[in-house]
């Protein structure tokens, strides 16, 4: 009969393994159920995956985050995530079975654990026959623990890889997107809320996707295949466990429920406290202006107070369910021995079998444990997925289609000395992120071949962005910027930026390199006789030849000269692209008079027999334009050549 029972519970914990395993896989939607389980649950979650600065305060923010927290779960994509997975399939499918296999060889060691203990009971005395009776079943189980480690090390290895390599090519993908989008998304999304979601998200995605496989795949086979064998042994003893259970449940429930209120509060309350010290600390000059230096601290200390007062209330909420928590296993495990004992009497049970029962409680209750975490995490991963996925949706309004037929990479016509290169034509403009601010409001200039254009005008008239339309950074609201007489969106975008402008601004932008490759940055394939070339002609060849292998870190010493070699770099690099259109951007602006006059110099040199579109806004560099373009509050004010104006 014990032969029976053993066999008997051996394979019903395989079968209740698979039948955990089985609804574990099929709730495919088990991440719109954690979602709705945790909003049941008070939050907490949404709490933790929402960033600091957006802590609910108010349960309008709450419900805002909650919102916000749904819509990016909503963006979540298997077939996103399936693509994603596809090329290591191999290694996944590996992974998985050896995850099951670990749990279900996990399920199998009580009975190999009463097998032993039955043996050691019937010893009679310690001479080697005695022994190798204890011999087999002991190799037996030594075997099942050698092949989970086995298996446990193979899911591990194999699982980490899947998920380094998911990363990486999420990372890549979302960059790529990312470098193909046009300024307007770049107006839209910050630069540090982009990095979070290649770094912190990629991260919290690629953890949840671990531990739903991994922890989940695992700690599901494992609760129901030792409760298969739990109620396989003992129906009677399962009976009395099982019926525990619920009243364990309840009580976690509610205390839980009361936790996470009590969390959300205290984690509120910490965010206002960081609002007041943040508030402070950034006008800190407006704080000792007034003296209200003991004043804000005064408050500090107050929503600190508030703060420690609930989290150690949170503390003490914990601690009390943890020694619950404890409690509540102790009950269980002696329920099981007190029951056990009367089964033991009546012939029911074997002390092995006894052993062993308690073992599988143990598991089933630690797998049981271990999987509700896992719901935290898949709201986070999803959350964070869902965040990168809606990323990689994204479509620019301005693509770079290199090749894409119809599109112009040569001007429409040639454009002899004199004629129009560029017209705008009645051309009105607000930015995507301000649609209702308009910043141009029927500008028409032209700018002819080989000629320098100077516009100048107060701050915020528009001038820069004339050239960012230009640039087709943006395509104007209404009106049309013309090249050559065809309407610039008949262009390749990439061929205009690559081959048609060269544009100087005002904030050099250096990468972290050596100066060589930042005068080639934008034409790779450049030679060095063209990169010394182009580098003589903005005069910045003397610190190519003092710094040849140097980085952008070690350009010059002292502020001035720092910012100069900036200048000359980035006329460097322009000119290193022959642009038909040449444009300065307030270049020399951020530069003391010395240096201002050197790269003048420079640039004097640069625009020679060149179509220039200079913004000035000093009288140095109007004197040497061919025309005049005055902007005032969007629109053109004067326009004139510079002979007419002088007069
Ligand atoms: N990316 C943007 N999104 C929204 N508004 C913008 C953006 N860039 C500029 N603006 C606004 O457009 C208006 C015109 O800016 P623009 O930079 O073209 O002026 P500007 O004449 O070049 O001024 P400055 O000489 O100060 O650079 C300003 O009110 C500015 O705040």
């Amino acid at each position: 009969r014990r032969g029976v029972r053993l066999a008997l519970g051996s394979a019903a914990a395989v079968v209740g393994g698979g039948v955990g395993l089985g609804c574990y896989v099929a709730s495919s939607d088990w991440l719109s159920a954690s979602a709705s389980l945790f909003s049941l649950g008070g939050g907490v979650v949404r709490a933790e995956t929402a960033p600091p600065a957006e802590l609910a305060r108010t349960d309008e923010d709450a419900s805002a985050v909650s919102r916000s927290v749904d819509d990016d779960v909503g963006k979540f994509s298997w077939r996103l995530l399936g693509s994603l997975l596809l090329p290591d399939l191999h290694l996944l499918l590996a992974a998985v079975v050896a995850s099951v296999a670990a749990a279900l060889l996990n399920v199998q060691i009580p009975v190999g654990i009463s097998q032993v203990v039955d043996s050691v009971m019937r010893l009679q005395g310690a001479d080697w026959d005695q022994l190798k009776t204890v011999m087999g079943p002991a190799l037996r189980l030594l075997g099942v623990y050698a092949a989970q480690s086995g298996v446990t090390f193979a899911y591990i290895s194999l699982l980490g890889c899947v998920g380094e390599n998911l990363a990486a090519r999420l990372r890549r993908r979302l960059m790529a997107t990312l470098l193909t989008q046009d300024v307007a998304f770049f107006d839209r999304h910050r630069s540090a809320e982009l990095l979070s979601r290649l770094s912190g998200d990629v991260q919290d995605f690629k953890s949840a996707f671990k531990s739903a496989v991994s922890q989940g795949l695992r700690n599901a086979t494992q609760t129901v295949g030792s409760l298969g064998y739990l109620v396989a042994m003992s129906p009677r003893l399962s009976a009395f466990f099982l019926l525990y259970i619920p009243l364990v449940v309840a009580v976690g429930l509610g205390l839980g429920s009361m936790l996470r209120a009590l969390s959300k509060r205290a984690a509120a309350q910490q965010a206002a406290a960081n609002a007041v010290a943040h508030e402070a600390l950034t006008q800190m000059r407006s704080v000792k202006a007034f003296g209200m230096e003991a004043e804000e601290l005064r408050l500090y200390e107050g929503q600190v107070e508030e703060a420690a007062a609930l989290a150690r209330r949170l503390a003490l909420g914990i601690g009390l369910f943890q020694a619950l928590s404890n409690l509540a296993v102790n009950g269980v495990v002696l329920t099981v021995l007190c029951g056990g004992g009367v089964c033991i009497g009546r012939g029911e049970l074997t002390a092995g079998e006894l052993t062993a029962y308690l073992v599988g409680v143990q598991t089933a209750m630690r797998s049981a444990a271990n999987l509700s975490p896992l719901f935290g995490h898949a709201i986070k991963g999803a959350t964070a997925g869902g965040r990168v996925f809606r990323l990689l949706d994204s479509r620019p309004c301005i693509e770079i289609d290199r090749g894409r037929p119809g599109l112009l990479t040569e001007l429409a016509a040639p454009v002899s000395a004199g004629q129009d290169l560029v017209r705008l034509e009645n051309v009105r403009f607000a930015y995507p992120g301000r649609p209702d601010a308009v910043v141009l409001d029927g500008v028409s200039l032209t700018v002819p071949s080989g000629c320098v254009v100077a516009v100048c005008g107060r701050s915020g008239a528009g001038k820069s962005t004339v050239t960012q339309l230009l640039t087709r950074f943006y395509d104007p609201t209404d009106g049309r910027v013309l090249l050559a007489g065809r309407d610039l969106r008949s262009y390749d975008p990439g061929w205009v930026r690559d081959r048609l402008v060269g544009l100087i601004p005002q904030e050099p932008a250096l990468f972290c390199a050596t100066i060589r490759e930042n005068i080639r940055y934008g034409r790779p394939e450049a030679t060095d006789a063209e990169v010394e070339a182009a580098a003589r002609l903005a005069q910045a060849h003397k610190f190519i030849k003092a710094f040849r292998a140097a980085t952008t870190r070690t350009l010059a010493s002292g502020a001035g000269g720092q910012r100069r070699s900036e200048t000359a770099i980035a006329i460097a690099r322009a000119l290193l692209k022959d642009p038909k259109l040449l444009i300065l951007d307030e270049a020399t602006s951020a530069l003391d008079s010395e240096s201002e006059r050197l790269v003048q110099a420079a640039l004097q040199q640069a625009m020679q027999g060149r179509t220039v579109i200079v913004i000035a806004h000093r009288l140095s560099t109007i004197e040497s334009a061919d025309y005049v373009v005055v902007m005032g509050n969007g629109r053109v004010l004067e326009a004139s050549a510079l002979a007419i104006f002088r007069v």
